[in-house]
């Protein structure tokens, strides 16, 4: 079968299985974690969760993307704190865990302001946060290390089809790099890691102007302005809801494997399709809020 150029689309359900059956919480209550970006779109669903069952959060945020706004509920709550802070430059904190998510993730902001540096020497300051107090480490990495993939869907074994040098490549490559260094330290250093690949997802709290194509319809569809498909139209994307990824999150962080894992929906769309208004409601059900 021939498939369209840019098709990314986890295979095999999303792989969410990892830790699948230890029930979420029961022997984790009371961690002290820390979330890198835990102000942004994902993380600061992350950290309602991980309020929300006990444990202590502190999140570390530069606010280059994300807003005080979208944790200002935990505010006064003495298991939360928030730092603004640059992962580029090391950071010292006692935590049982770390959520690595911090990387603007929209192409609309990563090629305005390139995130290598982020990826790399941000990684690399909290696995050595990882490596000095013992903490396990979850690195968040993205569907844009398969690149523009020949292999549909993409199974995590696929080592990609990837450009180096074009507009996507911080991101894409920077996330490779820090695949990397996640697995150098876990092989060399011992520390225990979490790999996951994230694929298109959406929900409440992304902004309006992130860029990404479910936003970017809603919005246009909101204002009743024609929706923006780029090129031909027939690249595909899987998407998921906010809440199922961070189940995966934590899951995954909470589980025996290391991974890399993706963590998206096995359905897919092409963007013609997802221009349809069928398929935009199909999706805005759940979007009860995007502002
Ligand atoms: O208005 C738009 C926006 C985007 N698109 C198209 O929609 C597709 C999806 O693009 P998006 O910008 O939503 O994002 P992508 O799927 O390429 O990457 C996204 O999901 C994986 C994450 O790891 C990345 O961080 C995230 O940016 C692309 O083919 C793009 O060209 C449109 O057709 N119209």
């Amino acid at each position: 079968m021939s498939l369209p150029m840019g098709a990314r689309r986890a295979a095999g359900g999303g792989s969410m299985n990892a830790g699948g059956k230890v029930p979420l919480g029961l022997k984790r209550k009371g961690l002290r974690i820390v979330v890198t970006g835990g102000a942004g779109f994902v993380g600061s669903h992350l950290v309602d969760r991980l309020i929300a069952r006990g444990d202590s959060v502190i999140v570390v945020d530069n606010f280059f993307t994300g807003r005080k706004d979208n944790v200002a509920h935990h505010f006064g709550n003495p298991r939360f704190e928030l730092i603004r802070h640059d992962v580029v430059e090391p950071i010292l904190l006692e935590v049982d865990q770390i959520y690595h998510l911090a990387c603007p993730a929209s192409p609309v902001h990563y090629k305005f302001n390139p995130i290598h540096k982020t990826n790399v020497v941000g990684t690399l300051n909290m696995l050595g946060l990882a490596k000095r107090v013992g903490a396990r480490f979850l690195l968040t990495s993205t569907s844009e290390v398969y690149g523009d993939p020949l292999q549909h869907p993409q199974v995590e074994t696929y080592w990609g089809n990837v450009n180096p040098i074009g507009v996507r490549s911080c991101y894409d490559e920077g996330k490779r790099t820090a695949e990397t260094l996640t697995m150098d330290y876990h092989r060399g250093l011992e520390i225990e890691v979490r790999i996951a690949r994230i694929f298109n997802t959406y929900g409440p709290r992304m902004c309006l102007d992130d860029g990404r194509v479910v936003s970017n319809f809603v919005a246009q569809a909101l204002r009743k302005e024609p929706l923006t498909v780029y090129g031909d139209g027939k690249q595909t994307r899987s998407f998921q809801y906010v809440s199922d990824l961070v189940e995966g999150l934590m899951r995954l962080m909470e589980g025996e494997h290391v991974g890399p894992f993706n963590l998206g929906n096995p359905g897919e769309f092409t963007m013609l399709e997802l221009a349809e208004v069928k398929s935009i409601r199909m999706l805005r059900f759940k979007l009860p809020i995007i502002y």
